[in-house]
């Protein structure tokens, strides 16, 4: 019997995967599986139960949640050593990294990666202590994700990012930053920064198209500073796919990435609060497994 210990955030969000609960334990034990089930109550409380789970969970765990249970789960996972994979249930309000591994809202599919048992590694970026997944980023429209209130999100969804975002729009400044990456240096103002694991974030599907989670890299996408005008002139290339050669954007591909600013600046990872510049940002490979579809 496999045996798997599965997390869930109740309010992720439209927060309706607690009504699936039931529907998900039948799949996992008619496929021959036991679940140990665990709901989030608080930001941290996911690492108690995975020290005390990880005995039993041989199989696999589970989570449902958006990109910031995801982010809190591999975060716990790889500080008690867990080596079984990952299984991903997308109930947020984005879910970029499971989107570009192509799960969708369909929980049978979601669950048949898990049982159908076949797993890869995939890279987690380490900043400061910290594990990100999918992206590490500061600057314009980064805080949006964890500035935005819950009930709003459940009930609008990711246009309650969007929304948020344009609201920031007019009070936009830049940052001052020296960022040093594989040696390169880079020193600037810019309006943002982002350093993607799987290059899809914010739904946009492909921020930086050459990005690939298993190579050993994190791709840093930087925004130079600009008028609002050239920045909507940004967004119309990106939703074309064009931006990338855009005079106002910078891209390359680095294993360690050094960034630092004169000035006190938050950082943002997987859509939950970073730490405050200095970010001292290197690609872990071959730590974290997670189920795949066949
Ligand atoms: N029971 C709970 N009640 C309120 N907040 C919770 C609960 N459990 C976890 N949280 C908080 O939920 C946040 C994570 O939400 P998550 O990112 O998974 O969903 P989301 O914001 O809807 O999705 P996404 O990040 O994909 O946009 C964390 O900050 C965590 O502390």
């Amino acid at each position: 019997m496999k045996k798997y210990a599965l997390i869930y955030n109740p309010v992720s969000g439209d927060a309706k995967f607690k009504t699936r609960l039931d529907e998900a334990i039948e799949y996992l034990q008619l496929s021959g599986g036991i679940v140990l089930p665990f709901r989030t109550r608080v930001k941290g409380d996911v690492r108690s139960f995975i020290h005390q789970a990880k005995e039993f969970a041989t199989d696999g765990f589970i989570v449902s949640g958006g990109d910031g249970t995801v982010h809190e789960v591999i975060n716990a996972m790889l500080a008690e050593a867990v080596d079984v994979p990952l299984g991903i249930i997308p109930s947020g309000t984005c879910n970029d990294f499971a989107s570009h591994l192509s799960f969708g809202r369909e929980l049978p599919r979601c669950l048949s990666a898990v049982t159908g048992g076949f797993w890869r590694t995939v890279d987690v970026g380490s900043v400061n202590g910290e594990y990100f997944l999918n992206v590490a980023s500061a600057g314009l429209l980064t805080s949006v994700a964890h500035s935005v209130d819950t009930t709003l999100k459940n009930t609008l969804g990711r246009m309650a990012y969007y929304l948020k975002g344009l609201g920031e729009l007019p009070s936009f400044r830049s940052l001052h930053v020296k960022i040093t990456a594989d040696g390169q240096v880079i020193e600037d103002d810019i309006l943002l920064f982002l350093i993607m694991n799987s290059g899809m974030v914010g739904s946009f599907p492909t921020l930086a198209p050459e990005a690939k989670i298993d190579d050993g890299k994190l791709d840093l996408l930087i925004v130079n500073k600009c008028s609002i005008s050239e920045l909507m002139g940004l967004f119309i290339s990106i939703f074309a796919g064009r931006h990338t050669s855009s005079s106002h954007i910078r891209h390359l591909q680095a294993s360690d990435i050094y960034i630092e600013s004169n000035e006190p600046v938050e950082s943002d990872l997987d859509g939950e609060r970073g730490p405050l510049l200095p970010l001292s940002i290197s690609t872990v490979t071959n730590r974290l497994k997670v189920f795949r579809l066949s």
